[in-house]
């Protein structure tokens, strides 16, 4: 085998890995239109601002694998629309997310105000359990701040949720909401609290996970009994 073969052998191999995970975990993206919702996911998968973002009809969807404590995690991300008339739509996709980015707008008290609406939609129609992180976005208009670190801090507390003031323009705390949530989850697998089996955990096993293997072994030799071959 000359060289250039196997440089090229050890490129597809390292493709072939930046590609399985460990895990998947769903994870929603809620809170009062015009927030930057859309360009916050933006900004997590293609690490530039969205310029002219439109409202966003009904849901889009967005995936990233990122590296969580040594593990690869791929994020499928459900971006939903935050205008009313789009609710009973977005509403159908909650159910089974194991984590969320709750969304109000730092320059926007009415955005603030609507939270636990949200937040009560989070937990009845996706789960309970649900890991969320609230993220007062637009971080980077000081000038228009209509609602301040500390209240918003003391929200989070009360409501169990992690929090983080974020600017999808600049990009500041972006890629952190997203890890912090991914994190706590993973920090629930390991420690038991979350089951990835039980279902509409939200959590599923990735390709890369020997949890993974032995579950498609049993399927093929399930198939294999069936068909007596
Ligand atoms: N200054 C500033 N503007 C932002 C930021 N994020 C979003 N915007 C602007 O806010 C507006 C709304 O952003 P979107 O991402 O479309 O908001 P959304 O929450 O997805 O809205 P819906 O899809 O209607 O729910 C757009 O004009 C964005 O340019 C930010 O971090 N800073």
């Amino acid at each position: 085998m000359t060289e250039e073969n196997s440089l090229l052998g050890l490129a597809v191999i390292g493709v072939f890995f930046c590609f399985i995970s460990d895990f998947l975990f769903k994870f929603l993206v809620i809170g009062s239109a015009g927030t930057g919702k859309s360009c916050l996911l933006h900004q997590f998968i293609e690490s530039k601002f969205k310029q002219d973002s439109n409202h966003t009809i009904g849901v889009e969807f967005g995936s990233r694998i990122v590296n969580v404590g040594g593990k690869s995690v791929k994020l499928q991300i459900w971006d939903t629309a935050g205008q009313e008339r789009f609710r009973s739509v977005t509403r159908s996709y909650y159910r089974g997310a194991a984590g969320a980015l709750l969304v109000y707008d730092i320059a926007s008290r009415e955005t603030y105000n609507s939270l636990t609406n949200w937040l009560t939609d989070a937990r009845t129609l996706a789960s309970p359990n649900i890991i969320i992180i609230l993220c007062g976005n637009k971080k980077d208009l000081e000038a228009e701040r209509e609602v301040t670190f500390l209240e918003a801090s003391r929200f989070a507390q009360e409501n169990e949720l992690m929090f983080l003031e974020t600017s999808a323009l600049t990009g500041e705390n972006v890629e952190e909401a997203f890890l912090k949530c991914a994190r706590t989850i993973l920090n629930k697998i390991e420690s038991g609290e979350l089951d990835p089996e039980r279902m509409g955990s939200g959590i599923q096993y990735g390709e890369a996970s020997p949890r993974h293997a032995k579950h498609m072994h049993g399927t093929q030799l399930q198939n294999r009994q069936q068909c007596n071959c």
